[in-house]
């Protein structure tokens, strides 16, 4: 926050928005626009915070509508479009867009992460003003306010939001995330199945009832699913090849994992040589399918100097009240199956508990829980 100041200007809060018996409209106006910086910085999770900012900047500036596009930070492409605007009773609401969706209205948006300059245009008494977010001279995102009032009224305050706004995203990436792959840490594994819980259900209720055709089985709804793979006798890569290589094998098997998987998979590095994903999908059969075909890409695949790896991979399906630890302990026991029936094999835990086949020994699988 250090070297932004805000005029009352920037604000642009109209004079009716000051209750009668403010002091001074400046402590008034200053004290909101701190306890919006507070609000949204007091957040721990990148989500919530992008609610915070569009909702904190909606408010202070009274806009018809204000948008944050982000891109992923080792990347060009959009990977999020969060949408505030306000509802007939004039309180904000907040949707998440399709960020492949093709947006006349975002054209400038996308102009300015290109340029990494503000724009601005005035569109039949609208402006709209489109300022970039900056990390490292590359523009990791932007935030575009549609509003009444001229562009200059709020430019200061949102170039000043979208400043903390980048700071503090790359200390909370950094938190969250792995630093060999990139990909999410074990701490970021609660948070991200919640969401996509959460965002399953959501699907699920705008889903039109499945019609059931006759003679052929009603379609199934998706389900979260939650997978386990473990590099093959990885203590042998390390201990003929060496640490470096060990850890060059782990990349690259991050980097294939982030090709194969779709973005809207959500891919961890656990721990040591062992991975997570978290995704949607009707059925186990598609499941199956989709992991086999990593497994399958791996095994082909050639890694400098090690050559051939394999993975194992266990997965099983996650119910909306499941607690985290018990999802992984599912896929887990599935994983210790595999490593016992030759490795380089994919299992799944509801298939192989119908099939009878999780006894008793397989009570303890290998990974440690919280
Ligand atoms: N290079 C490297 N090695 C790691 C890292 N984290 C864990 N390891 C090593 O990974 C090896 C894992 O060995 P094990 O748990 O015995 O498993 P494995 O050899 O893969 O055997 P299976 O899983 O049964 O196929 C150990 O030697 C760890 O030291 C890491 O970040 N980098």
């Amino acid at each position: 926050m250090a070297g932004y100041e805000a005029s009352e200007e920037d604000l642009a809060l109209s004079p009716d928005a000051l209750p009668p018996d403010a002091p001074a409209a400046d402590s008034f106006v200053h004290s909101r626009l701190l306890d919006s910086v507070a609000s949204f910085t007091h957040h721990r999770d990148i989500a919530a915070l992008d609610h915070s900012l569009v909702l904190s900047l909606a408010e202070l500036t009274a806009a018809r509508r204000v948008v944050l596009a982000k891109r992923a930070l080792d990347g060009a492409y959009v990977e999020a479009i969060m949408c505030c605007t306000p509802d007939a009773q004039g309180v904000y609401r907040l949707q998440a867009d399709d960020p492949d969706a093709i947006d006349p209205a975002l054209k400038l948006l996308h102009r300015c992460m290109h340029r990494l300059d503000v724009q601005t245009e005035t569109v039949q008494g609208l402006h709209r003003l489109v300022v970039p977010i900056l990390c490292d001279g590359r523009a990791i995102g932007a935030l575009q306010l549609d509003s009444d009032l001229p562009p200059a009224a709020s430019r200061s305050l949102t170039e000043g939001f979208a400043r903390i706004y980048a700071n503090y995203t790359v200390l909370l990436h950094e938190s969250e995330h792995d630093k060999l792959t990139g990909l999410y840490n074990r701490r970021s594994l609660e948070r991200q199945l919640q969401r996509l819980l959460h965002q399953h259900e959501q699907t699920l209720r705008v889903l039109p009832p499945a019609r059931a055709v006759p003679g052929e089985p009603a379609a199934e709804p998706p389900q979260v699913w939650l997978a386990i793979l473990d590099i093959d006798h990885f203590k042998r890569i390390n201990d003929t090849y060496g640490h470096i290589y060990g850890d060059e094998v782990i990349l690259l098997l991050a980097q294939q994992m982030r090709a194969c998987f779709r973005r809207s998979d959500v891919l961890f590095r656990f721990g040591g040589e062992e991975f997570v994903i978290l995704f949607g999908a009707a059925s186990e059969g598609i499941v199956h399918a989709v992991l086999e075909r990593f497994r399958q890409r791996i095994a082909e695949h050639v890694f400098p100097q090690v050559g051939s790896v394999t993975v194992s991979i266990g997965y099983a399906g996650v119910g909306r009240h499941d607690y985290p630890a018990s999802a992984l302990d599912r896929a887990d026991k599935a994983l210790y199956y595999a490593k016992q029936h030759g490795r380089n094999g994919t299992c799944g835990y509801e298939s192989l508990s119908a099939r009878g086949l999780l006894g008793r020994e397989m009570a303890a699988g290998s990974i440690d829980l919280f």
